[in-house]
């Protein structure tokens, strides 16, 4: 295939390797440097774009695709509010896009298990949940991307929550989340690529459910993988459709 990279820090650099490394050839490079002269006419003959960039950025690399018929997988975080807006517009102009907060496999079964704690802690009311993740002082948002999809796979599952709230520790804040809010706490940390723990407390003991990344291949692999899978495909995708036991 041939790739449109629009970010080229951390994970487009890696996401390049691994593009290669798997036969495809990527054809235009975009980041903040030269985005404002990148029009339609540069992304004319590409198969699919691969964007990790910046949560600000995330919605006008999405547009761009769409008015050029362009499929584009999204792997950048923080602009969740806008998600449903995208997903009509994605819809609606007939064109092909799939997120995902985290697309190394290690997460996505660990996010298939969540789901399955969440359903079978829910009956015994001793326990109280909360998100933590802990992630590299350089990250834009939180809470992370992935601790809002784990918070979600519990909030669909549990009868005691129906929400999130975000404590980012270290920052000044008064969070005291309500007994039906489930607390998603952030801790930025050196150079963290990226854990996850979920923990169920009781007055007798402590459930902990942990994914730890020990580097960004994972991601960069998934991300990959990801653009292979949407190749052919139309309409609005979630990487969560690429794994079977979703199914
Ligand atoms: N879904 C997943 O599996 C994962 C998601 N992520 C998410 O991916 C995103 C990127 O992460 P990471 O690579 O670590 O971040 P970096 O800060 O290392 O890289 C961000 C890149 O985006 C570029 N950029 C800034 N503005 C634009 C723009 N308007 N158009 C195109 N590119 C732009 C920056 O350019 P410049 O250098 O010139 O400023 C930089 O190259 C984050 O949102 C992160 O949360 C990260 C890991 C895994
Ligand atoms: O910014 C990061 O680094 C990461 N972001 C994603 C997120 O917000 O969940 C995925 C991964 O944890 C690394």
């Amino acid at each position: 295939m041939k790739i449109v990279l629009l970010g080229y820090g951390k994970m487009g650099q890696l996401i390049e390797k691994f593009a290669l490394k798997r036969g495809h050839e990527v054809v235009l490079i975009v980041d903040a440097h030269n985005r404002e002269s990148i029009t339609i006419d540069d992304l004319e003959g590409a198969d699919v774009a691969i964007d990790f960039s910046t949560p600000d950025a995330a919605l006008s690399n999405i547009s761009l695709c769409f008015e050029s018929d362009l499929p584009i997988v999204v792997g950048t975080t923080g602009w969740y509010e806008h998600m449903q807006e995208v997903r009509d517009t994605c819809i609606e102009a007939e064109q092909s896009l799939l997120y995902g907060s985290n697309f190394s496999i290690g997460v996505n079964i660990f996010f298939h298990i969540n789901r399955l704690l969440a359903q079978a802690v829910d009956p015994y009311k001793q326990y109280d949940v909360q998100v933590e993740e802990i992630h590299h002082v350089h990250k834009l948002d939180a809470p992370s991307g992935t601790a809002i999809t784990i918070a979600e796979g519990i909030i669909e599952n549990s009868s005691s929550k129906s929400s999130w709230v975000n404590e980012v520790v270290g920052e000044e804040s008064d969070v005291i989340n309500k007994p039906d809010e489930l607390l998603i706490e952030s801790l930025r940390i050196e150079e963290v690529p990226g854990t996850h723990t979920v923990l169920y407390s009781s007055e007798v003991d402590q459930i902990e459910f942990k994914h730890t990344a020990h580097n960004r291949d994972g991601f960069a692999l998934g991300a990959v993988v990801a653009a292979e899978w949407l190749n052919g495909r139309k309409g609005f995708f979630q990487v969560t459709d690429i794994f079977d036991f979703n199914k």
